[in-house]
């Protein structure tokens, strides 16, 4: 099995040798905002478990809170629904608060029916072992990068903030491997109430469906809450945090916390929390993500930078504003001003343009986020352009988007190519003016094979074919 410790910079490290239960404070006894009622207004919460006011005090005191989010290695990659909840955690860090990801290499063999109307079909070790490794890699980076950005562009607004979190990223086998069946039923299996059990939402749809329920997926709901319990009474973390459809499995682990630690008065103390976030769904009110073929995916070699800046500017103007609340650390205040502006002249999708820079720079860095920008621009908008061809060919083959043909071919077979239709049809938007060549975009109407006039450094070639289509053309000798 692969060491899933991952460490990423100074603020990433494995699980230390905490004292246990000890609670840090890390700020004076000055009040602080509930950081709760700030994360629901940015419509990061949906559910809170019970004793809230517990854990409202426990923010409002200064005190440092570690929490977890797990994810299954079912992918090769983390998704935008994914982010949901990491965008929860993220908002804690930056605030000082401890946080952990679990990679389920041990539940990902399982697999978690919740949400699901069917089984899930079994994936090869190896296929799962590379999508753990994949997903250690894109979570760590995607919390070093959140870091980077709250820091360089919001930190300085917000003097509340001032401490720092530590992130740790686990992997659930490292303690699995070592559970023996005989000895966990003997400890905890009286604990873990079969009514309960077959009332999770998870359970009992598929129960009163037609869809089987194997005994894989039917226990799965007690892997979740071992870790939970793993990691509350080893590593002092109180909360788990996930999407709403992980209601059923987080408030498994609390039970089982309360039930196994019932005379322990740390539990009294602190107890442990479900927070949930609201489900992405789509307009049509599917759940965002890989089951329903909706993904867009945070690996590269999936979706690029400018995928994802793609994605966010055709938000509609409906979406526009929850998305900054979920998916930015802009402080709500500026979102309002960015949608006050925005609602000036909504045809010039001011907000979509704040959001999809924000969001690349956030999960990709600033220099991906120009980038993205900067294509944008040249393929969408008539101002001038002023890179040049290295440059545009860097930026255009890094996103995965530069086409390549040759000098020697005419427009007629160049069109049919990049439009992919015959040469009838390409011959006859050639000679309607549809087409429009160089940074000047000049309107052609006839065939030509006579590039030179028309590209940046003898070598890159802008095409634009009616309203809506424009590719940039490495044209080799
Ligand atoms: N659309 C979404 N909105 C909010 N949270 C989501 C969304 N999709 C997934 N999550 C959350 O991300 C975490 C990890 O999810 P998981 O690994 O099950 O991915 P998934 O896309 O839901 O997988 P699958 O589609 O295979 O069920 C969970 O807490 C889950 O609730
Ligand atoms: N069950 C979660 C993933 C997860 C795995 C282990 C945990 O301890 C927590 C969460 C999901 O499918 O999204």
């Amino acid at each position: 099995m692969l060491s899933l410790t991952y460490s990423v910079g100074s603020r990433v490290g494995y699980f230390p040798n905490v004292s246990r239960n000890v609670l840090k404070r890390f700020s004076s006894n000055k009040t602080r905002t509930n950081l709760l009622d700030l994360l629901r207004k940015r419509g990061l919460i949906s559910q809170v478990s019970a004793p809230e006011e517990v854990l409202v005090s426990k923010v409002q005191n200064g005190d440092k809170l570690k929490m977890y989010c797990g994810v299954d290695p079912t992918a090769k990659s983390i998704h935008l629904g994914n982010l949901v909840p990491m965008m929860l955690m993220l908002n804690f860090y930056v605030r000082g608060h401890d946080i952990v990801n679990i990679v389920g290499g041990a539940t990902g063999a399982v697999g978690d029916p919740s949400g699901r109307s069917t089984e899930r079909k079994t994936m090869s070790i190896d296929t799962r072992l590379d999508n753990v490794s994949r997903i250690t890699t894109q979570l760590s980076r995607f919390f070093q990068n959140g870091l980077t950005y709250y820091e360089n562009k919001y930190k300085s607004n917000d003097d509340e903030n001032k401490n720092t979190g530590v992130y740790t990223m686990t992997n659930n086998y490292n303690w699995w491997k070592d559970v023996k069946m005989i000895e966990f039923l003997a400890q905890y299996g009286k604990y873990i109430r079969i009514q309960s059990m077959l009332s999770r939402d998870s359970v009992s749809a598929r129960l009163s469906s037609q869809g089987s329920l194997g005994f894989n997926e039917f226990t799965y709901q007690i892997l979740q809450a071992y870790d939970f319990y793993h990691l509350y009474k080893n590593e002092n973390t109180t909360i788990q945090i996930g999407g709403n459809d992980q209601w059923g499995n987080i408030t498994a682990g609390i039970d089982l916390i309360n039930r196994v630690e019932q005379n322990s008065s740390n539990v009294k103390k602190n107890p442990p929390f479900a927070i949930t976030v609201p489900l992405l769904t789509t307009s049509n009110g599917q759940k965002f993500g890989k089951s329903a073929g909706n993904a867009i995916f945070l690996d590269e070699e999936i979706n690029t930078a400018y995928d994802i800046y793609q994605f966010f500017l055709n938000t509609t103007d409906a979406d526009v504003e929850r998305f900054l609340k979920i998916f930015t650390l802009m402080p709500i205040n500026k979102i309002s001003e960015v949608v006050e502006k925005h609602n000036d002249a909504p045809q010039l999708h001011y907000a979509q343009s704040v959001l999809a820079q924000e969001v690349t720079e956030l999960i990709h860095g600033t220099k991906k986020a120009k980038d993205a920008k900067t294509i944008s621009r040249v393929l969408f908008s008539n101002s001038t352009i002023t890179e040049d061809s290295k440059e545009l060919i860097r930026i255009f083959s890094g996103a995965r988007i530069l086409k390549q043909a040759s000098q020697g071919s005419d427009l007629t077979t160049l069109v049919s190519e990049l439009m992919q239709c015959s040469k009838a049809e390409a011959k006859r938007k050639v000679v309607q003016g549809s087409v429009y060549l160089g940074p000047d975009r000049v309107r052609l109407e006839k065939n030509t094979s006579d590039w030179i006039q028309y590209l940046i450094g003898n070598e890159v070639l802008l095409i634009r074919i009616g309203k809506q289509k424009c590719f940039v053309v490495q044209m080799t000798q």
